[in-house]
C-alpha cells in the first residue's frame, strides 16, 4: 500500500503571470511565493494493473476527464520513467476552509507529484519533483518546499524548478480574505495565457520583475515586512492591471475585492503592517505580522464576517506520511 504525501499552498508574492512555453510550463519570468499552513492536500497513489484508466477521487467525488488531464500529465511521465504501464487510482483530499474558492491546484499538484513518486519508488530528488510539479502546473512547483520558495524560471524543462531561499521563521503571516461573490473566473492557465498575446501592458509588467525580485530577496533577508509587504502589494497590482489591457478585457476584482483592498489600506494609516495580493480569483491575501493578527483580524471584522477571515502562517515542504 503506497504512502499518503501531503503538500501545502503557497501564494506569491512576486506573481508568475505568463509562459515561455505552454507545454512544459516555462515561464517568462522568475516568481517567489510564501508556503503556508493553513491549506494542504494529501494524495495518495496507486498503480493498479486492473484499471482501464486513470482516476481520481477528489473529496470522495471521482472527478471527470477534464480534472484529470493535469494529473495524468504528471502520471504519464512517471509511468514513463519507472517503465510502468499501470494505470492509477489517485485518492487526493484538499484541507481547505469550507469556504469555496479555495482549492489550490498548486498544493493539489504538488502531492501528487510527491504520492507518484511514492508509489513509483523512483525516488526523485526534490528538484526533481519540482519539476515534476511544474508540469502540472507551475505554481505547483513551489510547494515542493516550506517558507520563502522562489522558482527559477530556466530555460527548458531541466532547468526551470523552485529552490527554497528562507525559513520564514519570523514575525509574518497572512490573513485570506474570502469574499462572497465569487463569480465565474477565467482559470489562471486562460487569464495568463490572454494577457500574454493581447494586452498592451504585459510587456511593462514583465519589464518590472527583475527589480521587484532583486528587492524582494533582500527584504527577506533583512525581515522587513514592510518592504517585502509593499512590493508584493505593487506586484500584485501590476500583475492585474495587465488584464484590463486583455482582449476581451476581464478582472478578477470584485466589489468586495475592492472593500477588502480598502480595508487594509485604512489599516495601513492606522500603522499597522498590512498589505494585499491577489491571484486569479476575487479573494484578497493579506500580508501582516503574526503578532499582530488578532488585532487586525477583529479590524476586518467590520467589513467581513468571522468565517471569512483564515489566518495562515509560514508552512513546511512536502512530507511523506507515515500511515
Ligand atoms: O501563483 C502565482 O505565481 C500567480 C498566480 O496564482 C496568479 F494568478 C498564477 C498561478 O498560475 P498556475 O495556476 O500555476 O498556472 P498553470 O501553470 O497554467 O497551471
Amino acid at each position: 500500500m503506497s504512502k499518503w504525501v501531503r503538500a501545502h499552498t503557497n501564494i506569491a508574492l512576486i506573481k508568475y503571470w505568463g509562459k515561455e512555453d505552454e507545454e512544459f510550463i516555462i515561464p517568462k519570468n522568475n516568481s517567489l511565493s510564501l508556503t503556508l499552513d493553513a491549506f494542504y492536500t494529501d494524495t495518495r497513489v496507486t498503480f493498479d494493473s486492473s484499471l482501464k484508466e486513470d482516476q481520481l477521487i477528489l473529496d470522495g467525488e471521482e472527478q471527470d476527464a477534464s480534472a484529470l488531464k493535469k494529473v495524468s500529465t504528471i502520471l504519464d511521465i512517471v509511468r514513463n520513467k519507472a517503465e510502468l504501464t499501470d494505470y492509477a487510482l489517485v485518492e487526493s483530499i484538499n484541507y481547505v476552509p469550507t469556504a469555496a474558492g479555495l482549492a489550490s491546484s498548486a498544493s493539489g499538484l504538488a502531492a501528487l507529484a510527491g504520492a507518484a513518486n511514492e508509489a513509483s519508488e523512483l525516488n526523485l530528488s526534490a528538484q526533481e519533483l519540482s519539476r515534476l510539479a511544474r508540469r502540472g502546473s507551475g505554481s505547483a512547483s513551489r510547494s515542493i518546499y516550506g517558507g520563502f520558495v522562489e522558482w527559477e524560471k530556466g530555460i527548458n524543462d531541466e532547468t526551470s524548478f523552485a529552490h527554497p531561499i528562507d525559513n520564514a521563521n519570523w514575525d509574518i503571516g497572512m490573513l485570506f480574505i474570502i469574499v462572497k461573490q465569487a463569480k465565474k473566473e477565467v482559470s489562471s492557465r486562460d487569464g495568463m495565457q490572454r494577457t500574454v498575446t493581447t494586452s498592451p501592458f504585459y510587456a511593462g509588467w514583465l519589464s518590472t520583475l527583475d527589480q521587484d525580485l532583486t528587492d524582494m530577496k533582500l527584504s527577506i533577508a533583512e525581515q522587513n515586512i514592510d518592504k517585502v509587504g509593499a512590493i508584493a502589494e505593487r506586484n500584485a497590482l501590476k500583475m492585474h492591471a495587465t488584464t484590463l489591457g486583455a482582449q476581451p478585457p476581464f478582472t478578477y476584482w470584485t466589489a468586495d475585492s475592492m472593500i477588502a483592498m480598502d480595508a487594509v489600506r485604512k489599516l495601513r494609516k492606522e500603522n499597522y503592517s498590512v498589505y494585499f495580493t491577489m491571484d486569479a480569483g476575487p479573494n484578497v491575501k493579506v500580508i501582516c505580522k503574526q503578532s499582530e493578527m488578532d488585532k487586525i483580524k477583529k479590524a476586518l471584522l467590520a467589513y467581513f464576517d468571522e468565517e471569512q477571515i483564515i489566518s495562515a502562517k509560514p508552512g513546511p515542504g512536502i512530507q511523506v506520511l507515515e500511515n
